[in-house]
Parts: C-alpha cells; sequence; structure tokens
C-alpha cells in the first residue's frame, strides 16, 4: 500500500507503494484511509525534532472508513466514519486516565510518531480509542479538526476566556486559524491574531478575528495590545516561535492565562516578577481527549466552524512539507488517500 513515511535517516519525508497493509489483532479496527492532514507536528516528527523514528508511517489528522474488525471489537462496526488522532490509545487506568486528562497518559500511543499513523491508504486504530466521525462533518474538514481543531478547541477551554473578553492567538496558521474560528464562534470571545505573513492574517479577518496584527511590522506587538484592549485576558500560542510566548506574556492582563501549544525547540523568557505581581498562569495544553475531540467535531458538523482545507495528492506530500517549513500553507493541506489507484 501507498504511505508517507519518515526517511530511513529520520530527518525527512517520503512516499512509498510497498508498504504491507495491516491487519486487525484484538480490539482492533482496519480503516480504509480517505483523508489525512498535514499537521507542523509531522514536520517536527519527520526532522526528529523529538527523536528519530525512521520508517514510521506520519499522520494523526487521518479520517477513514472502519473495513474490517479485530477480535473483541465491540465499540465500533463495519462502515463507520473514524478519526486517527495524535492521542491514539491511554493505559485507561492511571492517574491521568482516570481524571480526564487521558492525552498525559505516560503510557500513551500518539498515531504518527510513537505508532504508525494516518497517511497510508490502510491504517490500524485501537477501536476503544477511535472517536467517531459525525456523518453530517464533511470528512476532509473533520481530517483538520483531529488535531489542529481539537487542539485549539482545548486550548482555548484552558485560557478560560469568557464570552466577551479578549483572547489573542498567536499563530494564524493550521491551527491558528482553527483557533480564531473557535474563540469566535464558539466561545464568543473578541479575538486579536498575530502572525508574520499577511495572506494568513487576511484568512484569519475573513475567519472571524476582531483585530489582526503583522509581528514583523509592529514594533513593540505586546505593548500595542495593551494599548489597544488594556492586555488580554488570555492567550494561545501556536506560532513555533519563542519570539510569540514572549509576546504573549506581556500582552496579557494581569490574572491572565497564556496557553503553550506551539512547539519551538526553544526556551521562553519569563520575568518571575512580573508572573507573580501579575499573576499570570502558564499553561501547556496537548490535543484533546476524546471527549474534546467529539465536541470540536460536533461543533464542526454545526457548521460554526468551516476549516479551510486544500486537497492534494499523496505524491506531493514531500513539497506540502517543504511549503509548511516555508509558512506557506493558508489553512491545512490534506492529503487524499479516496484519489490513490493501485
Ligand atoms: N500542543 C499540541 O497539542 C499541538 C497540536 C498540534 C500542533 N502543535 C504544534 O503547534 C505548532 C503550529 O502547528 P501548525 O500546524 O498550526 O503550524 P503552521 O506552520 O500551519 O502555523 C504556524 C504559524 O506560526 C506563524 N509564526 C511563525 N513565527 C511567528 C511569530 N513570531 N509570531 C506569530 N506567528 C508566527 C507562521 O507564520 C504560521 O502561520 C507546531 O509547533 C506544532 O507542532 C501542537
Ligand atoms: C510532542 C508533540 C505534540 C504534538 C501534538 C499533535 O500535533
Ligand atoms: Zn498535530
Ligand atoms: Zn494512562
Amino acid at each position: 500500500m501507498k504511505a508517507v513515511i519518515v526517511n530511513k535517516k529520520g530527518d525527512g519525508v517520503e512516499v512509498v507503494s510497498d508498504y504491507k497493509k495491516p491487519s486487525p489483532g484484538y480490539g482492533e479496527a482496519l480503516v480504509k484511509v480517505e483523508y489525512c492532514g498535514v499537521c507542523h507536528t509531522d514536520l517536527h516528527v519527520a526532522h526528529g525534532d523529538f527523536g528519530k523514528v525512521p520508517g514510521r508511517i506520519l499522520g494523526h489528522e487521518g479520517i477513514g472508513i472502519v473495513e474490517e474488525l479485530g477480535e473483541g471489537v465491540t465499540t465500533l462496526k463495519i462502515g463507520d466514519r473514524v478519526s486517527i488522532a495524535w492521542f491514539f490509545e491511554g493505559c485507561g487506568h492511571c492517574e491521568y486516565c482516570t481524571t480526564g486528562r487521558e492525552t498525559l497518559c505516560r503510557s500513551v500511543k500518539n498515531a504518527g510518531y510513537t505508532v504508525d499513523g494516518g497517511m497510508s491508504e490502510y491504517a490500524l486504530v485501537t477501536a476503544d480509542y477511535a472517536v467517531k466521525v459525525p456523518e453530517n462533518l464533511d470528512p476532509a474538514q473533520a481530517s483538520s479538526i483531529t488535531c489542529a481543531g481539537v487542539t485549539t478547541y482545548k486550548a482555548i477551554k484552558e485560557s478560560e476566556v469568557a464570552p466577551g473578553e479578549w483572547i489573542v492567538i498567536y499563530g494564524a496558521g493550521g491551527l491558528g486559524n482553527l483557533a480564531v474560528q473557535y474563540a469566535k464562534k464558539v466561545f464568543n470571545n473578541k479575538v486579536i491574531a498575530v502572525d508574520i505573513n499577511n495572506d494568513k492574517l487576511k484568512l484569519a479577518k475573513e475567519s472571524g478575528a476582531d483585530v489582526v496584527i503583522n509581528g514583523k511590522e509592529i514594533e513593540d506587538v505586546a505593548g500595542y495590545i495593551v494599548d489597544l484592549v488594556g492586555g488580554c485576558h488570555g492567550a494561545v500560542v501556536t506560532a513555533v516561535s519563542k519570539v510569540a510566548f514572549n509576546q504573549a506574556v506581556n500582552s496579557v492582563r494581569a490574572g491572565g492565562t497564556v496557553v503553550a501549544v506551539g512547539l519551538p525547540s526553544e526556551y521562553m523568557d519569563l520575568s518571575i516578577v512580573k508572573t507573580v505581581l501579575d499573576g499570570i498562569r502558564i499553561k501547556g495544553s496537548l490535543v484533546g481527549t476524546r471527549k474534546d475531540l467529539e465536541e470540536a467535531f460536533e461543533f464542526g458538523a454545526m457548521g460554526l466552524v468551516v476549516p479551510v482545507v486544500e486537497k492534494v495528492c499523496v505524491d506531493s506530500a514531500p513539497q506540502v512539507f517543504e511549503e509548511m517549513e516555508k509558512g506557506l500553507i493558508q489553512g491545512r493541506k490534506v492529503l487524499d488517500f479516496t484519489k490513490v489507484t493501485n
């Protein structure tokens, strides 16, 4: 079968056509993949940023149809449309799995990183952990929600920014565009979007942002935000840049919350005195639980959130990764496995 994998050196991406089609074991289901979005995390994984995984099938924004059930499966049936997500499986019994924080499970399995993901014609899922896609949600749009959507939906929840309050989203790319939409349309926040690319800011404005700021054109982004709205009640940082994280800390008002989502391999410059005197909360947020993904899908099915997706052929995956690295992608590019012919 055709698959997009990390290359043998563990530092890039290649498309292969001879990957062995898997068979479902106990508690697993075989999924015929329709679409898989390309997340910036896939680029991090392909580059070995979290440790090299040569030969791994990438992808954690997979969507497809259950074709075969392994023994013991009771929660899925043939024909169900399911997602293949970063949170692929938890242990089910640890302090995190039993307290609504299953993405933090220390025995977690992650699609497209610690186990084969959704960038292939067929993929395995752990049946009990494969979140079903609502029938009235477009599968290509569901793909983008499977990571970008659930992650930003969860991060905004973590920010605790109330309806009518200000939130600033740093990074208006794949995650950031959906963050703008969930913040505006679901949480009823007032939304500022910051990016360094005007095309992405134009899309953010069209997607509901009240204010857009180009971080390369304004000398003091945080000061500008403080002058404009008195500082935001919260910030969600999806940008792959420490500059954005440092700006975020200085752009929230006293009592504000900064939710870290983006994964630059750098450190924040954090003033301890300011953090204490202003009661700033800094929270890391990792994707979303199965329940979060169900909710994030539902807001998509309701049409409140409309992922901006472009379906592309699987063979163009290396080029898509290059475009991602150059910051050239609007919304999400989604690999189209429905068009793969044998
Ligand atoms: N925490 C999680 O659960 C989680 C989930 C998904 C993705 N991620 C991470 O989030 C990051 C973003 O993923 P994506 O798919 O949206 O990537 P993306 O490349 O689509 O978007 C990143 C955006 O950041 C912008 N940017 C770069 N420097 C900036 C700056 N100084 N100020 C403002 N914007 C800036 C880029 O122009 C781009 O629009 C990646 O590091 C990814 O690994 C984390
Ligand atoms: C450590 C990487 C976490 C990424 C979540 C899915 O993009
Ligand atoms: Zn992701
Ligand atoms: Zn666990």
